[in-house]
């Protein structure tokens, strides 16, 4: 009887360094086990890469530069456009008759470019010069011009210190397609299962629209197909050579011409708005149709008289309607399924239709609008608005009206299928544009299949590891108690 107390006393004796050697190796254990998760998942400092893209447009040239992180250039979403800058005075094709120029006219833009991108990484950034619609026309006007030019702005860039990798003419395919990419990138549509969105872009010497059909694109220059991400896209897209908004203007001020007198009424300009006008400027673009007469004299006076109704009937004669070879067509015998799907309309659709203030307007409630707008005397319309160029200001009612005649008319928006246009500019802080698109596709940035992520973001992985651990060093603690532990192992922690 008197053994047993000194036997357990012994017992006592023995087993509490063992516990405590136990439970520090324990804690050591676990303590170096969520040191090495956390050091070696450690997200990597970010480094950045960079892209610069020039829109050489028909009106305007800008320089886009784009930033992503390195590591993660395969997902979707990842690039974002950083800064951009406008070339000052008009687009690259307007150097024609002194290609010299041409290149030079880029150097504000270029070394703006140059101090908005790190030093040790300007070796490694791609520049790439896509030029559209103008360029389109003078290589139609003049090759040797247009090779000029080309010349001349691909030498500037290559005296950067940038990776210059090309500066050439895309079609009216690969714009429309880009297009159509950039907005769906920057909107995320491309994860999963999500629907895309239509492109609509309006430039100044030509347009495009681009969606996804379910009906079969009969045209084969108009059928692209797309694996993106592990998803398949059947895309229809088509580019209107002189169907931008200034080439547009051409096309109604020549058609109105055709009558002979040299006092032109138009519609399409506010009452009171007379302007002085070179015959040469509207038929000397090869958007003319030799098929319209030019008149003998050298200038038109234009007057204005303010009325959609008829404007709106001047611009749709700018569309063929009468020849279709295809199972249904747009205007100009070129095919085109019923549009389908949301819209995302940007460049000059965004900066009319926003300046007009119509960008959430029904078709209805827009032609209403447009029609008390275009009324206005252009003496008042001067007076609101006198921070906007006269050059821009005079031309929104044409401008307006030729986008909802191209719309309804041209690509058969109802008033339903209206409320799916979204006029835009932007996608968080991107311009919505070809740009982005054209970039991503050259530097290989968007995979056929997903790429595979990890099942876990950094932050999850590692809460989970020290959530396991904390709750494994609980159960060996409980379990050291129940080996060597007394009754009162079990209370004595409770009581504390
Ligand atoms: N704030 C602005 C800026 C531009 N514009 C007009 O919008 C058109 C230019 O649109 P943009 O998308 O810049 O055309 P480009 O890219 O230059 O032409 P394209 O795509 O046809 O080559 C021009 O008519 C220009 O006068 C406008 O009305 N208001
Ligand atoms: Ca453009």
């Amino acid at each position: 009887m008197m053994a047993e107390p000194r036997e357990m006393k012994e017992n006592k004796l023995w087993h509490r360094p063992l516990i405590i050697f136990i439970t520090v190796l324990i804690v050591v254990g676990i303590i170096a086990l969520v040191t090495t998760a956390v050091v070696q998942n450690k997200a990597l400092p970010k480094k950045y890469k960079y892209g610069i893209v020039l829109d050489a447009g028909s009106s305007h040239t800008a320089v886009y530069i784009y930033e992503w992180p390195a590591e993660k250039e395969n997902n979707t979403g990842m690039v974002r456009q950083t800064h951009s800058c406008n070339v000052k005075g008009k687009g690259i094709s307007s150097y024609a008759a002194r290609v010299k120029e041409a290149g030079m006219s880029l150097k504000a833009c270029m070394d703006e470019a140059k101090g908005k991108i790190p030093v040790r990484r300007h070796h490694e950034t791609p520049v790439y010069l896509g030029a559209t619609a103008g360029m389109r026309l003078l290589m139609k006007e003049n090759e040797t011009q247009s090779e000029q030019v080309l010349s001349s702005v691909a030498d500037f860039l290559r005296g950067y210190p940038f990776m210059y990798e090309g500066a050439r003419i895309i079609t009216g395919q690969e714009e429309g397609a880009y297009g159509w990419i950039t907005v769906n990138y920057l909107s995320k549509n491309f994860h999963q299962e999500r629907s895309t969105m239509g492109a609509l872009d309006l430039g100044g010497a030509s347009t495009q629209i681009t969606f996804v059909s379910q009906l079969r694109v009969e045209s084969p220059e108009n059928s692209l197909h797309f694996r993106l991400y592990g998803n398949d896209y059947q895309v229809y897209t088509h580019s209107f050579l002189c169907y931008g908004k200034d080439q547009a203007l051409r096309l109604t001020l020549a058609q109105q011409l055709q009558t002979g007198d040299r006092h032109l009424s138009d519609p399409c300009f506010h009452p009171g708005y007379q302007q002085e006008k070179s015959v040469d400027r509207v038929f000397g673009s090869p958007c003319v149709s030799t098929s319209l007469s030019r008149p003998t004299y050298a200038n038109f006076t234009l007057n204005g008289t303010g009325n959609a109704k008829l404007c709106q009937s001047n611009v749709k004669r700018i569309f063929n309607f009468s020849s279709c070879t295809w199972g249904r067509c747009s205007f100009n015998g070129v095919f085109q399924p019923p549009v389908e799907g949301k819209f995302g309309a940007f460049s000059a659709f965004f900066f009319v239709m926003n300046f007009l203030n119509l960008t959430s307007s029904s078709l209805d409630e827009s032609k209403e609008k447009l029609e008390q707008y275009c009324s206005k005397p252009w003496d008042e319309v001067k007076q609101s608005y006198s921070a906007i160029p006269e050059k821009y200001l005079a031309e929104y009612c044409f401008s307006g009206t030729y986008i909802l005649a191209l719309l309804e008319n041209g690509y058969s928006f109802t008033s339903d299928k209206w409320r799916d246009i979204k006029f835009l500019k932007k996608i968080g802080g991107s311009d919505a544009g070809w740009t982005l698109g054209y970039m991503l596709n050259l530097t290989n940035m968007i995979p056929a299949e997903a790429p595979d992520a990890p099942p876990l973001p950094h932050s999850g992985y590692v809460s989970i590891m020290v959530l396991f651990s904390l709750l494994l060093a609980a159960l060996l603690l409980l379990l050291a108690c129940k080996v060597f532990g007394r009754p009162t192992c079990a209370q004595n922690k409770y009581v504390i």
